[in-house]
């Protein structure tokens, strides 16, 4: 069974958009625009959301719907990481309603069996919901996640006076996901399109419409949907403060053998030898991607890009942190800061710290005085004071969600 989820990111997000948060990502400029690229706790809104649909095993393709605007920040925010079921975005519609029936269509030339629709603006949707959602779908055409209202609701005039208590019995919240045979909802809302009736709120509702029976899946509320600037900073702190550090160390050593440059943290360096290796023997690099691994626990180097394997041949190690980076980030980790010692009678490293401190930071999306690059000689002794080779040490600070420690 195909069980699709579609993905609504193309609202403007105008509630919250007075005082919105940036997150604190700041140069890589997480945290701009409408509300599905803020940033919490380290990660987009918008990608939160995707990444439980990804991680779900029933889920077998995603299709994200987002603003004709928007294109750059969604590259931005789905960068580097492994969405292997994300399929090419739809461009959505004036309203949610229209975005959902865009998102629909472009799934419908390969229409899978069942359809999840889900709001990006609710990031903290439980596997469990998603779950539920879909066995609800085993008896009937449609199901909503929902929450019972445990409030008091009042109804009141014009002039905002109580005119009524209204029982809350039998009353339910509309959350997302939304689930459905796809057939029967694509049809019931290419009908509203045709009748014009396009202030529907949510698609349970236009399932009600065309005489579907729907069903209703309690849901948790933790799933809330982000409305406004200050449920962006409220998300952000609980996310922020259930994070739990993590070090890691990373060592590499590379000899030197007939060259006129070397690589160090990503820089060309003029030389009177360059370092053997597989890669470009950049041993900063390596030993620092090695430090990221080690603090998500997740292999080295050499498990990941084997020095057998002759894709690597001749390879940039950019490539081998851009992957550890990914790796974190798939954690829900962010990295606080890194730092370099590298050992080596020559060449000298001062003059181009503030070039490997960028490139670093440009691959890490730190600011500078995050990445610590240092340098020391071996006083002539050892394999590093015979000028055999460079050696360099790295160790990483990371914040994973706490979540993800148990
Ligand atoms: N034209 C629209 C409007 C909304 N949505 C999506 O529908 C979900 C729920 O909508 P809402 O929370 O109301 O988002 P916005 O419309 O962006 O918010 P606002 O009303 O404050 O502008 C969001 O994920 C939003 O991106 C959409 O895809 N297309
Ligand atoms: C679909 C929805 O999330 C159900 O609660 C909600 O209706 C969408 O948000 P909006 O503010 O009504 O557009």
């Amino acid at each position: 069974m195909r069980i699709a989820a579609l993905i609504v990111a193309a609202g403007r997000g105008t509630r919250a958009a007075s005082g919105q948060s940036s997150g604190g990502l700041g140069s890589s400029g997480l945290g701009a625009g409408p509300k599905q690229y803020a940033a919490i706790g380290g990660r987009t809104v918008l990608t939160r959301a995707i990444d439980a649909f990804a991680r779900h095993p029933e889920i077998t393709e995603i299709k994200v719907v987002i603003h004709a605007d928007d294109g750059e920040l969604y590259e931005r925010a789905t960068a580097g990481f492994g969405f292997g079921k994300l399929a090419p975005v739809a461009i959505g519609g004036p309203s949610r309603q229209a975005s959902v029936l865009r998102g629909l269509e472009a799934l419908a030339d390969t229409a899978p069996d069942v359809v999840l629709i889900h709001d990006a603006a609710r990031p903290f949707v439980s596997s469990k919901t998603i779950s539920n959602v879909i066995a609800a779908l085993r008896d009937r055409p449609a199901a909503l996640a929902a929450l019972p209202v445990t409030d008091t609701l009042k109804r009141t005039s014009g002039e905002s006076v109580v005119t009524e208590t209204v029982a809350r019995a039998g009353l339910w919240r509309a959350q997302t996901p939304q689930g459905f045979q796809f057939g029967p909802i694509i049809a019931a809302h290419r009908e509203a399109a045709k009748k014009n009736l396009d202030t529907f709120t949510d698609d349970a509702a236009i399932a009600e419409w065309a005489g579907l029976e729907v069903a209703v899946v309690e849901d948790s509320t933790g799933n809330i949907k982000i409305t406004t600037a200050e449920d962006i900073e409220l998300a952000d702190r609980q996310m922020t403060s259930a994070l739990e550090p993590r070090t890691g160390t990373g060592f590499d050593v590379h000899r030197f053998c007939e060259g006129d440059h070397v690589w160090l943290g990503g820089v060309k360096i003029p030389h009177t030898h360059k370092l053997e290796g597989h890669s470009d023997a950049d041993v900063v690099l390596h030993a620092l991607t090695d430090a990221l691994l080690g603090a998500i626990g997740d292999g080295d180097i050499g498990q990941h890009f084997p020095p057998s394997d002759p894709k690597w041949k001749g390879a940039a190690s950019r490539l081998f942190l851009e992957d550890a980076v990914r790796r974190v980030r798939e954690t829900g980790g962010r990295i606080g800061n890194v730092d370099i010692t590298v050992l080596a009678e020559a060449p000298r490293i001062g003059p181009h710290r503030p070039a490997m401190q960028n490139l670093i930071g440009e691959v890490l999306d730190l600011p500078p005085n995050r990445v610590g690059i240092k340098a020391t000689t071996m006083e002539c002794m050892g394999f590093v004071g015979r000028r055999e080779g460079i050696a360099a040490m790295a160790s990483a600070m990371v914040f994973v969600p706490a979540d993800d420690a148990k």
